[in-house]
């Protein structure tokens, strides 16, 4: 039967948790914007090391003293790392049980330290509140799962993690009374050192895992939409019209596509402020939103510009959501918001090989052709040239 020697394995496991803590505080002055709950993962790693340093001099301190504070800075530990995750997956609370539970280990290691000694019955205790936290953890990664292999790691590895310490408890209460004592080198201990030691360094990783692929969509997310309004950019527009070109070639249905420009908005900027101009676009952004389907493209090309793709719509039925945004404008104007109007111009593609330069163009066309003609109105572009 392989031996480890406990005190390397605590030290090689409190050092490992003070490298990872040093990670996850760099994450987290960099991200706290993007990543809530990465703060909350670098205090419990810091108390873990404070544990760890503490049990590596046991025998220099008195336990009286090294054992209460230990055990609850580990508690701390992994409750910190479970009230992350709550943040991270946006969930508030868990102080409840945080505190409950490190309460309620001081008060078994102290009963069972200095006034009935039973270690079986410390360590039980010790890993039944524990796995309370786990557990919690494992419920919030089930709510929020994905299907990526991050969300299906993460989980594994708490429910092996949840499933160790709970084995511990049990093995302390109904084995021989050393079997879960770590400082001996019994075949139980061994395994839960082993697992343990390499779970707080898995688990902690696998939580990065989770907030880099977090970090990676919210950056997706930021390059392909407009931050102001929340609708697309032009590069998630040409990301999007790639697929719904694609989709119209195989299946050779009509689209449009809709520009529309907001009429005198330098007046509205000037005579309000700049703090209003950006209120009316979005307001005028989520009436586009809200009058186009789900399968529309909806994006902002700069300025007080909004471009609509409509992949299986003819021009009267561009024509009809034309009228429905102009409607919805004149109605949902607020109490103290500036009036605003808009001019609209339709192209629709008849022939599958015109480009998207051509299709904006004579959307761009028809839209000057509605302010020339005074504004707040509708025009339909010609069809496109042959050589296009
Ligand atoms: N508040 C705000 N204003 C913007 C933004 N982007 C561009 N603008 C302003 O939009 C205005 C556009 O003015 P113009 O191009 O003259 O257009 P207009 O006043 O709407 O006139 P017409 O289009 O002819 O009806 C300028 O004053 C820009 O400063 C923005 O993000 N926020």
């Amino acid at each position: 039967m392989f031996a480890l020697d406990p005190f390397t394995v605590l030290f090689t496991t409190t050092l490992t948790c003070a490298v990872l803590a040093a990670a996850m505080v760099s994450v987290h002055l960099s991200f706290r914007r993007e990543v809530a709950g990465v703060g909350h993962w670098a205090c419990g790693l810091a108390a873990m090391v404070g544990a760890g340093v503490l049990f590596l001099l046991r025998g220099k301190l008195p336990d009286a003293l090294a054992l209460p504070v230990a055990n609850v800075c580990l508690t701390w530990g992994i409750g910190l790392s479970m009230i992350g995750t709550r943040r991270f997956f946006g969930e508030p609370g868990g102080w409840a049980i945080f505190h409950a539970a490190w309460t309620l280990e001081l008060a078994a290691i102290l009963y069972w330290l200095l006034v009935e000694p039973n270690f079986p019955h410390r360590a039980a205790a010790f890993s039944f509140i524990v796995s309370v936290f786990y557990l919690d953890q494992l419920r919030l990664v089930w709510r929020h799962r994905v299907a990526h292999f991050t969300s299906w790691f993460f989980g594994a590895l708490l429910a092996l993690q949840c499933l160790n310490t709970v084995s511990r408890g049990v093995a302390a209460l109904f084995m021989e009374p050393d079997a879960a004592n770590l400082l001996r080198s019994s075949a139980l201990a061994n395994v839960y050192l082993a697992i343990a030691n390499f779970m707080a360094l898995l688990i902690t990783v696998a939580f990065l895992m989770l907030a880099t692929r977090k970090l990676q969509q919210i950056l997706e997310q930021r390059s392909t939409h407009d931050p102001l309004t929340g609708v697309l950019n032009r590069r998630g527009f040409l990301q999007f019209f790639g697929r719904v070109r694609a989709r119209q070639q195989r299946s050779d249905s009509p689209l449009s596509l809709m520009a529309i420009d907001l009429d005198h908005f330098k007046a509205i900027n000037d005579q309000y402020g700049h703090a209003q101009g950006d209120k009316v676009l979005m307001q005028v952004a989520a009436v586009i939103m809200r009058s186009a389907r789900q399968c529309d493209v909806v994006a902002r090309f700069g300025g007080e510009e909004f471009v609509v793709l409509m992949p299986d719509t003819t021009l009267a039925h561009a024509q009809q959501l034309a009228q429905r945004i102009q409607a919805l404008l004149r109605d949902s104007l607020q109490a103290g918001t500036p009036s605003c109007t808009v001019s609209i111009g339709i192209a629709g593609q008849h022939l599958v090989s015109e480009s998207l330069d051509s299709l904006l163009a004579r959307a761009d066309h028809a839209l000057y052709r509605a302010k020339a003609n005074g504004r707040n109105r509708t025009e339909i572009a010609g069809p496109a040239p042959l050589a296009a």
